[in-house]
């Protein structure tokens, strides 16, 4: 379903709203129905696609669509579904439309949708479901117990990544203080960052379904979309062979933007797509690789700008420690108090370092 025709289907459909209440009731009285938006009525009841049945031209309310689908034949409502505008009519679609569907309710839903390009509706009477066709494309409508069980398995493995790519930043942070990164830590760090966003990303298509009653977890998927693509995309500008024209970290994750599921657990894969050719295991364990210092200088939250002239003066991020106040003030857009900002970051990174350092010696 593209999202046009997606989210057009949940401004009527989505739990609470009062078309998806009428159904809801239809289904819970063990009835069916067949349900037709009319964008052109007039022009339809013209031609015979609509065959008279009863003109109600009524409100819209749900109690009246479940009366009327007590009875035979379709309901028309207008294109908004705020108006009923026929009950108990003949659906005509013309015979040439093809169907791939079976039952002549849902026959009829599937063809009169392509025919007109409005959306049908059809509620199973045997099978408790309810089919939208719409553009071309049906959609099913699941009951919102499946689909909130279906929102919280994806959230809670989409969290499950998101801790294991944080851990993997300790790791990392530890990697880069005693300079030994290698290609193997980088492409394996990215691999959990890119699964945390797209597994976030595909709960969406549940969340737009449940609308307003999406609750909590509608606030996970924001935080971890709001603040994963930073982590990742700094890390991809930190470590792509080359130093990319980005200025926000989060854009340079479009370079993975056709990377297919699989191939995001393939390191290999990860790895050319930063510019690195390898092809056994002992080479990605053993390339080693050096950060240019964006991620430390993202954090800092200077302006992109300012952070790409920091790169670009340093090259590197054991250069950039090396830094004094004065050498960052000689970069164009660094004043004194960006420079202290710099430094403070530099020192806090330093000071884990030799924390760092301590423990190893202890062990
Ligand atoms: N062309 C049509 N116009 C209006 N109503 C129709 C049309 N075709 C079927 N219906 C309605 O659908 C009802 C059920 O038809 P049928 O059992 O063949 O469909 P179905 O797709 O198998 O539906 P279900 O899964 O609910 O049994 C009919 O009694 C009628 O009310």
């Amino acid at each position: 379903m593209t999202d046009e025709g997606f989210n057009r289907i949940m401004d009527f459909l989505a739990p609470g709203k009062p078309l998806r209440k009428g159904i809801d009731r239809i289904i819970e009285a063990n009835l069916g129905a067949l349900i037709f938006l009319a964008s052109k009525p007039e022009q339809y009841l013209e031609n015979g696609i609509i065959q008279l049945g009863f003109n109600l031209n009524s409100d819209f309310l749900p109690e009246k669509v479940y009366e009327l689908a007590k009875m035979d034949g379709a309901i028309v409502l207008n294109s908004e579904a705020n108006k009923i505008l026929f009950a108990n009519v003949q659906l005509n679609p013309d015979k040439n439309i093809a169907s791939s569907q079976t039952g002549m309710r849902h026959r009829t839903a599937e063809k009169i949708s392509n025919q007109t390009d409005d959306l049908t509706i059809a509620v199973s009477k045997r099978r408790n479901s309810v089919s939208v066709f719409y553009k071309k494309k049906k959609h099913e409508l699941l009951p919102e117990g499946i689909i909130f069980e279906r929102l919280n398995q994806e959230i809670t493995i989409a969290q499950r990544y998101k801790q294991s790519f944080f851990n993997q930043i300790e790791y990392l942070n530890n990697e880069e203080s005693r300079k030994t990164v290698s290609l193997s830590d980088v492409a394996e760090i990215l691999s959990k960052g890119l699964l945390t966003i797209k597994i976030t990303q595909g709960v969406d298509k549940y969340l737009s379904e449940l609308g307003e009653i999406s609750g909590s977890v509608k606030l996970e998927y924001e935080e971890i979309l709001r603040s994963i693509p930073k982590f990742v995309g700094a890390i991809i500008m930190d470590y792509h062979i080359e130093d990319l024209k980005y200025q926000k970290s989060e854009d340079s994750i479009e370079i993975f933007k056709d990377i297919k599921l699989d191939d995001l657990v393939n390191l290999y894969t990860i790895s050319r797509m930063l510019g690195y050719e390898v092809s056994s295991d002992d080479e990605l364990e053993e390339r080693n690789i050096v950060p240019r210092g964006y991620r430390i200088l993202y954090s800092t939250k200077l302006p992109p700008v300012a952070v790409k002239n920091v790169v670009e003066n340093f090259k590197n991020l054991p250069n950039l420690m090396e830094a004094s106040f004065e050498d960052l003030t000689n970069v164009t857009g660094i004043g004194k108090r960006r420079a202290e900002i710099i430094l403070g970051a530099l020192n806090r990174k330093k000071k884990e370092n030799d924390f760092e350092e301590k423990e190893v010696n202890k062990q």
